[in-house]
């Protein structure tokens, strides 16, 4: 598994904005946005493309395209859902499916209750969004899934991510084809409850609570 951190003064600048706990729902949004854009620039580095030529007003241009079948984005819900429209913003050609998960805030295991991706993914490249990485077991279990339904290549997107879950899913996901992990940054650890620190605390709250 391959880990990146995004060094960039703008990423650093938004997500000390998103972290701040004085930061309001309408604003945390927007700030998630623009971040996964930002991310996602790095995280397609290696999308698909195939050669093709255009004919500019004065004379033909060697050019690429992205590749067909175009690339799967899937947000787990409810969090990765703030992160979908800065992802298709720069790939709207992509093809959007989607995973509902919950992790157990007693166990914390996460549980599937929600899966509506495209029948067929086998030898699709796939970007996976979900603001935070934290024990791993979320974005192991459906990187998993993605890869046991025949995707070719996978990519997570998170904005935080912690040592314990990258260390998790390393081991989580050991059998399987190359997985990324683009990420605004590497925090410190998990806490007692399993939250990053520092963090930002809950991003599905942040992004659609009344937080
Ligand atoms: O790495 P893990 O320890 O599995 O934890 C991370 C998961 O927890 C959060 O979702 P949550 O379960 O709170 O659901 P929500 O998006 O509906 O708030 C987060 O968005 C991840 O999906
Ligand atoms: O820090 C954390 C960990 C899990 N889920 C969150 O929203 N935040
Ligand atoms: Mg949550």
């Amino acid at each position: 598994m391959k880990t990146l951190v995004v060094d960039h003064p703008l990423v650093a600048h938004k997500l000390t904005a998103l972290r701040d706990e004085r930061t309001d729902s309408p604003t945390f949004r927007r700030l998630a946005d623009e971040l996964v854009t930002l991310l996602a620039y790095e995280a397609t580095r290696d999308v698909r493309v195939v050669e093709t030529t255009v004919n500019t007003p004065v004379a033909p241009a060697d050019g690429v395209r992205l590749a067909r079948p175009a690339p799967l984005v899937v947000p787990i819900l409810r969090a990765g859902l703030g992160m979908l429209d800065g992802m298709t913003r720069l790939l709207p050609t992509a093809e959007v499916g989607f995973l509902g998960m919950i992790r157990d805030e007693g166990t914390l295991k996460a549980q599937t209750y929600a899966t509506r991706l495209p029948e067929d993914i086998s030898g699709r490249q796939c970007y996976v969004l979900d603001p935070m990485l934290a024990t791993g077991g979320t974005l192991a279990a459906a990187i998993r899934l993605l890869f046991e339904r025949g995707a070719e290549d996978v990519t997570a997107i998170c904005l935080l991510a912690a040592p314990e879950g990258l260390a998790y899913m390393e081991k989580a996901l050991a059998d399987f084809a190359p997985v990324r992990v683009v990420t605004a940054s590497l925090d410190e650890r998990l806490n007692e409850n399993g939250y990053i620190v520092p963090g930002l605390g809950d991003a599905g709250d942040r992004l659609y609570g009344s937080v």
